[in-house]
């Protein structure tokens, strides 16, 4: 039985009225598909509507933090609110400190970011060693040795905006 993971969620949730963003990288697209995949699939299986998943794009894991910014601002512009979103990247380690700069600088954005926009931010950046962590943690290297993460995501989202988010309580 695997250990690792989020598992069942602590109760039933319905999030057939939450608006979802979705905002991802570029880079290292096979991997960030999957993921994305995933997590869409399970806020289908837990209720959220096909049309309320908002799906935007950056060019790198780096861009996450301000590009989720401005998403949310325009989706509030428009009247259209979020109420919880999920960037998604995949850093894999190079042969420099390139790797070790985004990671760092990017998880702490992401985190500062909830105070800014008051609504919840998933942490859906992939930070690993090699394309094989990441493939893994995709759910698609050869052995399928691990599920995908993505899928964590998306119901980390439902639980967070049914929880904690803009219209919670
Ligand atoms: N090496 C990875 C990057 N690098 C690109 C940066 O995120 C950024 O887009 C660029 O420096 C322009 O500002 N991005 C990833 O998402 N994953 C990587 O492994
Ligand atoms: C994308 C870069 O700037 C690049 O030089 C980083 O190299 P590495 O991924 O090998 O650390």
């Amino acid at each position: 039985m695997a250990v690792k993971g989020l598992g069942q969620l602590d109760k039933e949730y319905d999030g057939s009225k939450l608006r979802v963003g979705i905002i991802h990288a570029r880079w290292n697209r096979v991997i960030i598909d999957a993921l994305v995949d995933g997590a869409i699939k399970r806020m289908l299986s837990l209720g959220v509507k096909e049309e309320n998943i908002i799906v935007e794009t950056v060019p790198g894991s780096y861009e996450l933090p301000y590009g989720s910014k401005r998403f949310i601002d325009a989706q509030k512009k428009k009247g259209e609110p979020l109420d919880v979103v999920i960037p998604i990247g995949v850093l894999i380690k190079g042969s420099t400190m390139h790797f070790e700069y985004i990671s760092d600088s990017t998880t702490h954005a992401l985190m500062n970011l909830q105070d800014k926009v008051h609504i919840p931010v998933i942490f859906g950046l992939l930070t690993c060693l090699t394309e094989e962590q990441a493939l893994a943690r995709a759910g698609i290297d050869e052995a399928h040795s691990m599920h995908n993460h993505g899928e964590d995501w998306g119901a980390a989202a439902v639980e967070m905006a049914t929880k904690f988010g803009p219209n919670a309580f």
